[in-house]
């Protein structure tokens, strides 16, 4: 058989193609204008003109599965999320996550698709087979986005890594724990108090002031040490940390060669800007390092700190512990996890108390009815706990302001899941193929699914009048129906719920309670209904990221 030069071959067709273009565009088409590049320029202008080709191609394959052959082709949504993941990460990035998802299940339905292999459902009947034990559905790789080689309860993604963590962490943070730390988080209020008197009558940002707050209650809490955050002009540069912390997460997720590429970049700008999750971690690892030298395994202090050491005294040889590493990771995730979430939660009820005068006095009222007792400013807790003003108030806000904006994703991993009775399949991508090795088919991306909360929270079934503030529709009955318990997600539910949800009540009655004993708020005129539109950036910040309250006495 005649050897076949392939190069000449590739030429000769290249030439006839050229020859064909003359013809076709005698006026000349010229990719590149200089004739000295001609034998060079028509196999360049073949293979992109190939490629484009190709490209083309493939977009058209992929538009035509994901329209008409998927098995997801039959879930109604925006025509675009359906061919392209691309609307959906746009929304994101712009901040609109969950505002345009609320919009779109308005208009589609209770199950909808966000991108060829992204589900958003909004029925409160879906949450068991989303989030409740044995639900099949784990939490999706983006939350490895929140580790930084480390590995803390709330980034796991293994379902029996996490049930022998959680335990454990369950165990530290559990009620009695929390009631004997009390003092800890009041003593926190209590220097935030001090500021009162002397902003009263001026518009001050309380934003910042409540990641100042909540950060030094974490500190206390986990670290056994505050960051001095209240009490420093400067905020501590971990608030600085934590803003990049979270735009690093998003950009692992949706842009991780962004990383790289800034990986390599000669600036110490960038690579600080990289260095933000290794950092918040470390407060952690030095703060357990230092705890050790000083105080060994054993101590009396009180803070979660000593109770998670605590857990490794106390640990058999059935009953695991968390290795010193571990300890330290939970601790640097613990930090993170409880500052923002509640400044964002503490946010929109002060926001929304500073606006109703007659709630304040309602709040004010019932403190004293009860002869609510203030040691310095701040009650005891167990003196406030179940006051159904109080309780109804802060309910009704965590209703209309649930933190969470990205639905808490979640992944198909097995063949026979599904929510509400549509099948969820464990990853439809193309080129579908049956996938045997478990490290690829672990990177083929699965069918993501989750619940949109804004609208779980405001179903007009279970909250009648949902869009009004209506902290009523906790008190009339006696801290909610059945129904409206069910559908109240801001903490989500079941195996992964928040583990932290004591203390950040606790925190959100502590203030409510400590502001209206003896103040009125009222809002600042820097705060409009423009800055306080909600921006969605992993949480539901207000858009303009702060909020002005004015102060002022209550008049005896
Ligand atoms: C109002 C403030 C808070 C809100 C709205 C909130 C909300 C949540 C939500 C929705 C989750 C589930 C995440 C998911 O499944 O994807 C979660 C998990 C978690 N939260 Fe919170 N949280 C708050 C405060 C806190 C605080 C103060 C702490 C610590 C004291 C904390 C510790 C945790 C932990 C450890 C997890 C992981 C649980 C697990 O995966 O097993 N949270 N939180």
């Amino acid at each position: 058989m005649p050897q076949l030069d392939i190069r000449n071959h590739f030429l000769e067709a290249s030439n006839h193609v050229c020859k064909m273009t003359d013809e076709l565009f005698p006026d000349g088409f010229q990719i590149f204008p200089s004739n000295d590049l001609r034998l060079v320029d028509r196999p360049v202008a073949l293979g992109t003109l190939c490629f484009v080709g190709l490209c083309l191609l493939l977009i058209t394959w992929k538009t035509v599965y994901n329209l008409y052959i998927s098995p997801l082709r039959n879930i109604p949504g925006p025509p675009l999320a359906k061919i392209t993941s691309k609307w959906i990460t746009f929304n994101e990035l712009a901040g609109n996550r969950s505002l345009v998802v609320a919009k779109a299940h308005e208009e589609y339905g209770p199950v909808i698709r966000l991108a060829p292999n992204e589900l958003s459902f909004s029925d409160r009947s879906c949450i068991k087979e989303l989030y409740m034990s044995g639900s099949k559905f784990p939490k999706s790789r983006r939350y490895v986005g929140f580790a930084s080689g480390t590995r803390a309860s709330f980034d796991m993604t293994d379902k029996d890594q996490h049930r022998e963590r959680r335990n454990l962490v369950r165990h530290v943070l559990a009620q009695s724990n929390i009631d004997e730390c009390e003092q800890l988080i009041a003593d926190q209020v209590r220097k935030s108090l001090y500021w009162i008197p002397r902003v009263k009558g001026q518009s001050v940002e309380i934003m910042l002031w409540l990641r100042r707050l909540m950060l030094d209650t974490a500190g206390g809490l986990f670290l056994g040490r505050s960051f001095g955050a209240l009490e420093t002009y400067e905020p501590p540069k971990f608030l600085g940390d934590l803003d990049d912390f979270f735009a690093i997460a998003a950009l692992r997720w949706f842009a991780p060669w962004i990383l790289v590429i800034l990986s390599i970049l000669p600036f110490s700008a960038v690579q600080h800007f990289l260095g933000a999750q290794h950092r918040s971690y470390e407060y952690g690892r030095k703060a357990f390092n230092e705890y050790i030298v000083q105080n060994g395994r054993h101590s009396g202090r009180i803070d979660l700190l000593t109770k998670m050491v605590a857990t490794q005294v106390d640990s058999t040889q059935e009953n695991k512990s968390m290795t010193d590493a571990e300890i330290a990771d939970e601790l640097g995730s613990l930090l993170v996890g409880a500052t923002d979430t509640t400044v964002v939660v503490a946010t929109w009820l002060l926001w929304e108390l500073a606006q109703r005068p007659e709630w304040q006095k309602r709040i004010g009222q019932e403190l004293r009815e009860n002869k609510v007792e203030f040691i310095e400013g701040v009650p005891r807790y167990k003196s406030i706990k179940s006051l159904p003003v109080l309780d109804g108030f802060v309910m009704e806000s965590m209703r209309m302001h649930p933190a969470q904006s990205i639905g808490l994703p979640r992944v198909a991993r097995t063949s026979d899941a599904s929510i509400g009775g549509i099948k969820v399949p464990a990853g439809v991508r193309i080129p579908e193929f049956p996938i045997s090795n478990k490290r690829i088919a672990d990177r083929v991306p699965k069918t993501t699914v989750s619940l949109q909360s804004r609208n779980v929270q405001r179903d007009p079934d279970t909250y009648p009048l949902p869009q009004e503030f209506l902290p009523e529709r906790w008190i009339e009955t006696n801290g909610g129906t059945k129904e409206m318990k069910d559908s109240f997600i801001i903490f989500s539910k079941g195996s992964r719920a928040c583990l932290g949800q004591y203390v950040a009540t606790m925190e959100l009655k502590f203030f409510v309670a400590s502001f209206v004993n003896g103040w009125n708020l009222r809002l600042g005129k820097e705060t409009t209904e423009e800055t306080m539109k909600q921006a969605d950036y992993f949480l539901g910040f207000p858009k303009a990221r702060e909020c002005h309250v004015v102060f002022e006495k209550v008049e005896e």
